[in-house]
């Protein structure tokens, strides 16, 4: 395990005050407490825990009891401080104290550089769940990140809920490396939770398919509940975009490019893709399709919620996002309207430009295989560095669809529809012409109320004509966006991004 890696050579280097953050205490302690029992302990060292509700306690010798009481924080310290003996002590929760009191943090600053030169060797680990500790702290206080559990971890998890169960007895093929999977992102706690509830809900069955299912909807509920994330099912296929093919054609080359026999061949590791255009030209669409057809999970960042301070620290969001997100991996990562999240109109500046920054360095130097798709409005909000060449892969504007990929839009919302035989049934061709300037989302809100007249003569088929008498009561929003539209344009034009559109690419080079 890295973090205890990390630890031990901290220990080892005589670092007498280590934060570790992480949401899986119990799983902390008992992994401390594994070590404690090993060789590699150091001989005679007590393991002891502090916390507000259970004092002092002997991990390694609970028949010990600790007379001193520790009511306040500052005792705690106080009591380490005249400990006579070797001991780790783990203060559970107090970065809480840490947060408001000077005193509590000075003293702690103290024990830092005092600990070290004592004959009997004193360690102080505090756990907490987040990742900061107060400025001040840093400096001295080093914090190791316990991280989300890695698959060995779930699937020892698993292994552990199950056994008394029988629960996997009569498991099919694949069964366990698939509940493992579905429950990656989650803690240890939280995962283990989805497997007992899964159980239940299986009774004497044991887990099957359907367990698989039922976690990552336990999944979907904690990660929309505890952050910034949220999980999306699988939705729909590349055939549910019309046009667009320029963009097709290269996602459609990158879906292999995430395999190991991509990197042996020398292939770099897709980054992510960037698309613009006005509202309704179908970037949610690609981003839910892309995700369906590469079979990867796809994860929808809220931006507002990095920010809106419920959570926790905006720092601290975008950070256990990217966690996730890379525990998840293979996965999509979406971030809608991203310049919503990087032209500092959430939070104040300075917290947009740190979040940014930790978000812009991610990209640069990750390595999992976590692809990230950013879909925006309005560039003139963005940082000019984000779509800097090197930071996507490629950087996509969706135009307005020309009259062939209408056509294909309307296609694509007539067959959602149950229609078939289209270019007989109806002169979509017309329909195309009446409709310049319209967006996908428009043409499918056009196919919506061309059906209404239809249901009410008799629940008859849809007509042409119904078509054509909606297409005359809409007016396109890119009338009012005309401006915007040639500016993406010019985006276009001197290189800063692609069209995503075959049939645009082939007019320009005509
Ligand atoms: N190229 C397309 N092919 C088929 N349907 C489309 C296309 N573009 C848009 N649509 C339809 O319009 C709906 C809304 O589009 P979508 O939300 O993807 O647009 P968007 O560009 O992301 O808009 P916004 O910026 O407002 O989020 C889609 O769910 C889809 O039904």
């Amino acid at each position: 395990m890295a973090w205890l890696d990390e630890l031990k050579l901290n220990v080892d280097a005589r670092v007498a005050v280590i934060h570790l953050a992480t949401i899986d205490e119990e799983e902390a302690l008992r992994t401390l407490s594994g070590w404690s029992q090993s060789s590699r302990w150091p001989a005679g060292m007590g393991l002891i825990t502090w916390d507000i509700g259970d004092q002092f306690r002997h991990l390694r010798e609970p028949a010990v009891t600790f007379s001193k009481l520790a009511a306040t924080p500052e005792t705690v310290l106080d009591i380490i401080d005249d400990y006579k003996g070797s001991a780790t002590f783990v203060l559970k929760d107090f970065h809480h104290f840490l947060e408001h009191n000077r005193r509590v943090s000075r003293m702690l600053r103290n024990l830092a550089s005092r600990l070290p030169f004592r004959s009997e060797t004193v360690n102080i680990i505090i756990t907490s769940p987040q990742f900061a500790l107060p400025v001040e702290l840093r400096h001295d206080i080093p914090t190791i990140d316990v991280g989300k559990p890695d698959g060995k971890q779930i699937l020892e998890l698993l292994d552990r809920e199950t056994r008394s169960t029988r629960a996997l007895d009569n498991a099919t093929h694949g069964l366990r490396e698939r509940l493992v999977e579905s429950a990656l992102g989650l803690s240890i706690v939280e995962a283990g939770r989805a497997f007992r509830k899964a159980i239940v809900v299986a009774g004497g069955h044991g887990l099957d398919e359907r367990s698989v299912r039922q976690v990552l909807n336990e999944k979907r509920h904690i990660i929309r509940e505890s952050g910034a994330l949220e999980l999306y099912p699988y939705t729909g296929s590349m055939n549910n975009v019309g046009g667009l093919g320029a963009l097709k054609a290269w996602l459609d080359q990158r879906q292999e490019a995430f395999s190991q026999d991509a990197r042996e061949y020398g292939l770099s590791m897709p980054k992510g893709v960037a698309l613009i255009g006005i509202p309704g030209t179908g970037k949610s669409l690609c981003a839910k399709v892309t995700a369906g057809h590469w079979g990867m999970t796809l994860l929808r960042m809220d931006v507002g919620a990095i920010f809106s301070g419920l959570l926790g620290s905006s720092e601290q969001n975008i950070r256990e996002a990217i966690r996730i997100a890379e525990v998840i991996a293979p996965c999509v990562l979406w971030v809608d309207e991203i310049e919503k999240a990087f032209a500092g109109s959430m939070g104040d500046s300075g917290t947009a430009s740190r979040v940014f920054a930790t978000f812009l360095t991610w990209m640069q130097e990750k390595t999992a295989p976590v692809f990230v798709f950013a879909t925006a409005n309005n560039v003139r909000r963005l940082p000019p560095e984000l779509l800097r060449k090197g930071r996507f892969d490629e950087v996509f504007f969706l135009d307005l669809p020309t009259h062939g990929e209408r056509i294909k839009i309307l296609e694509v919302h007539l067959r959602e529809r149950g229609y078939t035989m289209l270019s007989q049934r109806f002169n979509l061709a017309a329909v195309a012409s009446a409709t310049e300037g319209f967006v996908g989302a428009e043409l499918q809100a056009l196919v919506n109320d061309a059906m209404f007249p239809a249901f009410r003569d008799n629940r008859r088929e849809l007509e042409t004509e119904d078509l054509l008498n909606a297409a005359g009561e809409m007016v396109p929003l890119s009338a009012s966006h005309q401006e915007h539209i040639e500016q993406l344009r010019t985006m276009v034009r001197t290189g800063q991004a692609r069209n995503a559109s075959d049939d645009r690419n082939s007019l320009a080079a005509s």
